[in-house]
């Protein structure tokens, strides 16, 4: 690429605003003093036209073999679209969300298993964004060897994405942009000193021999510990304790959510798959033939295979109310329930309310920090308060539903549903990852599967396969620290 082309197109970009300096808070919480909002370009077509054709070169001259293209969602889907149709290639959009009617797909145009695709992006941080399209293409039978970026902040994507075998190939760097943007008086020594020392100390990746040594400093990482010596460090919190210590006997991050609505299966599933998981998700009012009886027997049956009851009732009223819904009712969750959840939503009285129940009976509460599903409104600022919440009552909350790891507690476990082994969604707003992106990459600790085993032919065969891809995910997450 010829670098006079180069450095006019980064004084273009901040001449409409694509770059910005100053103080701003980026979607992780962190305060940037740079800001890339490549979005703007759109309102520039001769910026969308050059910005396109250099990708293209950029891809071209990197030596990258591609049958088609993609654009990750949604700055790089224009740039995606200008790039096939000069250079006459099929292109594949990415859905962020599946349709709930059609196909559903989360992939549309057509695919060709074995085809190589390229992928498209404006700015690359982590690679995660990147990451997320290439696993719907690979999902799909495609193979992804190379990206391109418009941008690259220099924080790690290009070594996360290679540790997957892709190539990120950039047509700027951020410190290709400082450089130039330092030379020709648009910023000053001190803003030139503050972004790049911002880009230095905020990396996203860490190689596996600096991660054992970052790993031996941090010792408070509960990634890069395993879960006995995470149930030795629980003090506050028995079921923690507890859950930590059986998953690593097991040797199973698995928890199976048993949705399903007569006793009989679910006491089938019990027996079947109990050997197999450390927690049993329940919806007691999903099943048509309740009883206490039966779910004495489920008890027995989490005594004999040693897993937990997690009844999943997502409680989210004043604490009064959510105290007679816990004890009482038909369905007296806190006679047999080891953990139930509850919505940060109502404020901390929901706690109350429960712990004034569940307490004394040595029983735990998660809370809901993040949902699985499409359209969530659990924002980052609702995550952070929900994590504040659970530090006010360390004796009763011991951790949260999230899709990500949400707080550096070593005691606070992490479970996460929307899991099946190929990444989707269902046609009613259910989004589903991986269990090694969930274990491995968002820092999770066990992953909750349900038609992922319930709709399989043989169910502990399947399960066994989740059992098997969570534990291999904790494992390697080991490994790499
Ligand atoms: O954000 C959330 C919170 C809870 N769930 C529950 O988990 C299971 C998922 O079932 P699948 O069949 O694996 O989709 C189900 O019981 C939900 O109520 C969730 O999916 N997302």
């Amino acid at each position: 690429m010829d670098p006079a082309v180069v450095e006019t197109l980064i004084l273009k970009l901040h001449d409409v605003d694509a770059v910005k300096f100053g103080t701003f808070k980026l979607k992780t919480g962190l305060i940037s003093p740079v800001y890339f909002d490549l979005r703007v370009i759109v309102s520039h077509p001769h910026l969308m036209t050059q910005v396109s054709a250099l990708l293209h070169q950029c891809a071209e001259e990197a030596g990258a073999k591609f049958d088609c293209v993609c654009g990750v969602p949604y700055t790089a889907l224009p740039l995606a679209t200008i790039i096939c149709s000069t250079h006459n290639y099929p292109m594949l959009i990415r859905r962020k969300e599946a349709k709930d009617y059609g196909t559903k797909r989360l992939i549309e145009g057509t695919v060709r298993a074995g085809d190589v695709c390229l992928v498209v992006e404006d700015v690359v941080t982590s690679g995660s964004s990147v990451m997320d399209t290439v696993q719907e293409l690979q999902a799909q039978g495609l193979k992804v060897t190379d990206t391109v970026v418009l941008l690259d902040r220099e924080q790690g994507g290009t070594e996360r994405l290679s540790s997957e075998g892709i190539s990120l190939h950039a047509v700027i760097s951020v410190s290709h942009l400082l450089d130039v943007l330092f030379r020709s008086g648009r910023i000053d020594q001190q803003v030139f000193s503050s972004v790049e020392k911002f880009i230095q100390e905020n990396q996203t990746f860490m190689p596996a021999g600096e991660k054992k040594e970052k790993g031996r400093e941090k010792e408070k990482d509960s990634e890069v510990m395993s879960y006995s010596a995470r149930a030795a460090l629980s003090t506050t919190h028995p079921v923690a304790k507890r859950l930590f210590t059986l998953m690593e006997e097991k040797r199973t991050n698995l928890c199976v959510s048993a949705d399903v609505t007569h006793t009989q299966e679910l006491l089938e599933l019990a027996e079947t798959l109990g050997p197999l998981i450390c927690v049993m998700k329940t919806h007691v009012d999903i099943l048509q033939d309740f009883s206490i009886e039966a779910i004495k027997k489920l008890k027995e049956l989490s005594t004999k295979h040693n897993f937990l009851i997690f009844e999943d009732r997502k409680f989210a009223d004043i604490g009064n109310t959510v105290k007679h819904q816990y004890e009482g009712g038909v369905y007296r969750i806190s006679s047999w329930s080891h953990i139930i959840n509850a919505h940060s939503v109502s404020g901390p009285g929901v706690i109350t309310g429960l712990k004034a129940v569940g307490q004394s009976l040595g029983h735990g509460c998660l809370l809901i920090a993040q949902m699985s599903s499409q359209g969530a409104m659990t924002t980052e600022q609702y995550t952070q308060a929900t994590v504040k919440m659970a530090d006010d009552h360390p004796d009763f909350v011991f951790g949260f539903i999230s899709g990500s790891k949400v707080s550096d507690k070593l005691e606070h476990v992490h479970m996460t549903p929307g899991v099946q082994l190929q990444s989707g969604g269902d046609d009613l707003g259910q989004q589903y990852t991986t269990p090694d992106h969930v274990i491995g990459f968002k820092g999770s600790d066990v992953i909750i599967v349900g038609r992922g085993i319930l709709l399989a032919s043989n169910r502990r065969k399947e399960a066994e396969k989740y059992r098997k891809a969570g534990w291999e995910a904790y494992l390697s997450r080991l490994s790499l620290s």
